[in-house]
């Protein structure tokens, strides 16, 4: 979606035309991105579309070489908006190699500079296992749980400081049909009470029905902003119709 330059910045994310390069290769090229709070936006493409490249680039990871994120109307680099956020990483990169609990591992989700001590037995950590179906594993290491229940682990360590804003990366990849729903189940009940929740998916799947826009990248570009719905011909001849067809499951055109 293209976002001009002297739009208002009521946005929860606001990125305008950011070209990103990792080493000597661009990967996002001329990216503009507006989500208004309260969305529920899936963010699809092929592997290696630059999915999870944005993904860093809107939580201050990644920076842009051209163009600007910002998050609430202020620039990504400012620690404030760090507060309002909640981040959670494809779960192979970060909890597979963690030595502690469900219940620890949701309490470092506490931590912040000015704080360094978090209690495992906080109310708010029950609640959240509670809300992800894990009470009966708190106390298990995470190194012993299933690819579906280290995402519900890690969901819950990001909304532990109740983020306005939650970002995840392929919450469901390798996880089970059941687990997809109870997913999509909890990120829909999140986003009913005001959460607004950027999410990558492979396919629109268990989430389809709770999007509120399908953003399509192909080689770094978006190609597709739209209602999950919206069925738009699609000229076969198009550069990227194969992307959003394989990702939304269009009609191409005849
Ligand atoms: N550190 C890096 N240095 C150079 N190129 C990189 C680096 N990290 C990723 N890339 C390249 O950037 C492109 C986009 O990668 P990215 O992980 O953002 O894609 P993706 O859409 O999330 O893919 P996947 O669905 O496989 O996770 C890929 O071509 C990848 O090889």
């Amino acid at each position: 979606m293209a976002v001009s330059e002297d739009s208002p910045d009521t946005a929860v994310i606001a990125v305008r035309d950011a070209d990103v390069t990792l080493g000597v290769t661009p990967v996002l090229r001329d990216v503009s991105v507006r989500i208004e709070a309260g969305e529920m936006v899936g963010l699809l493409g092929a592997n290696g579309s630059g999915k999870s490249t944005l993904l860093r680039t809107i939580v201050g990871i990644v920076p842009t070489r051209r163009g600007s994120v910002s998050l609430f109307g202020r620039p990504v680099a400012d620690r404030a908006v760090h507060d309002r956020l909640g981040y959670v990483p494809q779960f192979s990169a970060e909890a597979s190699s963690i030595p502690a609990t469900a219940r620890e591992t949701v309490a470092t989700g506490l931590l912040t500079a000015r704080r360094w001590f978090a209690s495992g037995r906080d109310p708010r950590i029950h609640a959240l296992l509670a809300d992800v179906g894990l009470t009966a594993l708190a106390d298990r290491p995470v190194t012993q749980m299933s690819g579906g229940q280290r995402q519900r682990v890690m969901i819950a360590r990001a909304l532990v400081r109740r983020p306005e804003l939650l970002v995840l990366d392929e919450p469901f990849s390798g996880v089970d049909m059941a687990t997809q729903r109870t997913l999509a189940t909890l990120l829909s009940r999140l986003q009913q009470r005001g959460t607004t929740v950027l999410v990558v998916l492979h396919e629109l799947g268990a989430l389809s029905e709770h999007l509120t826009r399908a953003i399509v990248l192909d080689h770094g570009r978006v190609v597709h902003d739209g209602h999950p719905a919206d069925r738009p011909l699609i000229d076969p001849g198009h550069d990227h119709a194969f992307a959003v067809d394989q990702c939304l499951g269009q009609e191409l055109q005849p």
